[in-house]
C-alpha cells in the first residue's frame, strides 16, 4: 500500500457504513483515498444515499448484512485488503437487550477478526470508545488524560463492557496470522463523545427544545467537561490509519487511539448550545434548575417504567441513572499519540466543524429556519 500515486487497486470494506460515523467514513473514504478500487458498505440496514456514489469512479458495493453471522461477514470480505469495522448497537438508553448488545458488538466483532484470518484480510481497523475506558461507575472524573493516563476502568452498563470486550479481542489479534501467512494488523481508536450532521441526541434535543417553546432546562453543572470530537475528523482519523497501518505496522499494530480535535471542553449541554443557540433554541438556568438528589430519583424512576412498561412498550428516556452519571463526570482527553504516530491533525477547525453542524440543525424537517 506504499505508493500513493499507483492505479487504485485497494479493496475496502466498512461495516456498519450506513450509520451516523459510517457515512462520514464511507463518503470521506471516496473523496481521500486515491488508491481506492472497490468500497463495499456492509450494513444491517442499506440508506438510499448509497445509490448516488455508484456513479463515481470508485466501485461502490452494498451488501445488506449482520455481523452476527459469521457467513455473512466472510463472503463481505473475501478479496479486500482493509477492513473498517464500525457497526455497532450504541445503545446506552435501554432500547436493546444486554444480550442483543453483546451479540452485535462483541460476537460481531470476533466474525470480523475471524474473517480477517479466513479470508487473507491484512488490515483492520476498528472504532472503539472513550467508554472502555471511562466513566466509570465511581464518577471518577478523567482530566485531559491521554491514552496512558491510568484510570480506574470500571463498568456495569452493557455498552461499555461490550465496547471494552471487544477493543481486547482486536487488540489480542494483532498478529495472528491471515490465511497466506502474512500477519494481521490490528488498530483501535476510541472517540470521545462524537458530534456533527446526522447526530441524533443533538437531533432529538432541538425537537424536545421546539416542543418547550424553544428552551432546554439546565439539568447538568457547567463546571462538568466532557470531551466531544467532529464526526468528520472522527472519519479522518480512521482513513489515516488505514492508509498508514502497512507502512507503520511495528508502532501501529495493537495501539488504541482516542480521537480528538480542537473542539472545546464543555458541559454535554453547554457543548451542544453551541449549534442549538444559533437556530433559537435558550438553555434556562446558570444552575441545574433541579437539585441532583432529585434528578437521580426521576432517572431511576425512569429505570423502574422501563422495566415495568417494557411487556407492553419500549419506553427509553433520554434520563435514567447511567445518562446521569455520565453527564455529570468530566471526561476530558488531550493526547497527541496520533499525531505522533501517524501525523494526524485534524482535517476540520472547530470554526468549521460548528458551521457545518449548525447548517445541519437548521436544514432539519420542522426547523425554525
Ligand atoms: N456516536 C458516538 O458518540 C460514538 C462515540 C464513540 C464510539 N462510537 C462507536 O462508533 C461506531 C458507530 O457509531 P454511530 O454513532 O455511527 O452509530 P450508528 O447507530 O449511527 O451506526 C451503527 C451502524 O451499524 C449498523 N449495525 C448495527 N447492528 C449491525 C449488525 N448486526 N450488522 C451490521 N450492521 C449493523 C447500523 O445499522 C448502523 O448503520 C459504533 O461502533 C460506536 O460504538 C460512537
Ligand atoms: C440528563 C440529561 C439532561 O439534559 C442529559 C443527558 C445527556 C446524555 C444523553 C449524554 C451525556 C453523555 C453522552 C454520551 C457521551 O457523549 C459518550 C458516548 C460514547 C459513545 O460510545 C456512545 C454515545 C455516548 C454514550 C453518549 C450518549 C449520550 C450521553 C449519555
Amino acid at each position: 500500500m506504499a505508493d500513493y500515486a499507483q492505479v487504485p487497486t485497494l479493496v475496502y470494506l466498512v461495516t456498519g457504513g450506513c450509520g451516523f460515523l459510517g457515512e462520514h467514513i464511507v463518503r470521506m473514504l471516496l473523496e481521500q483515498e486515491p488508491r481506492l478500487r472497490e468500497l463495499r458498505v456492509f450494513d444491517l440496514h442499506l440508506s438510499s444515499w448509497l445509490e448516488e456514489l455508484k456513479a463515481g469512479p470508485v466501485q461502490v458495493t452494498a451488501i445488506q448484512g449482520d455481523v452476527t453471522q459469521a457467513h455473512e461477514v466472510a463472503a463481505a470480505m473475501s478479496g479486500s485488503h482493509v477492513v473498517i469495522h464500525t457497526a455497532g448497537l450504541v445503545d446506552v438508553f435501554g432500547k436493546a437487550s444486554p444480550k442483543t448488545i453483546h451479540k452485535v458488538n462483541v460476537q460481531g466483532t470476533q466474525n470480523v477478526i475471524d474473517a480477517c484470518v479466513q479470508t487473507g484480510t491484512q488490515y483492520l481497523v476498528y472504532t472503539s470508545s472513550m467508554e472502555v475506558v471511562g466513566p466509570n461507575i465511581k464518577g471518577h472524573p478523567f482530566y485531559r488524560g491521554n491514552e496512558d493516563t491510568p484510570y480506574e476502568a470500571v463498568h456495569s452498563h452493557p455498552y461499555p463492557c461490550s465496547k471494552a470486550l471487544a477493543e481486547k479481542l482486536v487488540l489480542e489479534a494483532n498478529g495472528r496470522k491471515v490465511n497466506g501467512g502474512l500477519p494481521l494488523v490490528t488498530c483501535a481508536l476510541r472517540p470521545t463523545g462524537i458530534y456533527g450532521e446526522g447526530h441524533q441526541v443533538i437531533r432529538d434535543m432541538y425537537y424536545q427544545g421546539l416542543r418547550f417553546g424553544g428552551r432546554l432546562f439546565r439539568a447538568i453543572p457547567a463546571s462538568v467537561e466532557h470531551g466531544r470530537v467532529y464526526v468528520g475528523n472522527v472519519a479522518w482519523m480512521h482513513i489515516l490509519v488505514a492508509r498508514e497501518l502497512e507502512q507503520r505496522a511495528a508502532l501501529m499494530g495493537g495501539q488504541v487511539y482516542f480521537c480528538y480535535d480542537k473542539s472545546p471542553y464543555k458541559s454535554y449541554e453547554d457543548f451542544n448550545m453551541e449549534f442549538l443557540s444559533p437556530c433559537g433554541l435558550r438553555l434556562i438556568g446558570a444552575h441545574p434548575l433541579l437539585p441532583y438528589w432529585l434528578l437521580m430519583l426521576l432517572a431511576a424512576l425512569n429505570a423502574l417504567l422501563q422495566w415495568l412498561l417494557r411487556p407492553l412498550v419500549l419506553y427509553t428516556p433520554l434520563l435514567n441513572p447511567y445518562t446521569l452519571a455520565m453527564a455529570n463526570t468530566t471526561f476530558t482527553v488531550s493526547t497527541n499519540k496520533a499525531q505522533r504516530h501517524f501525523g494526524y491533525k485534524p482535517l476540520f477547525s472547530w470554526e468549521e466543524s460548528r458551521t457545518r453542524t449548525i447548517h445541519w440543525v437548521q436544514t432539519m424537517e420542522g426547523s425554525a429556519w
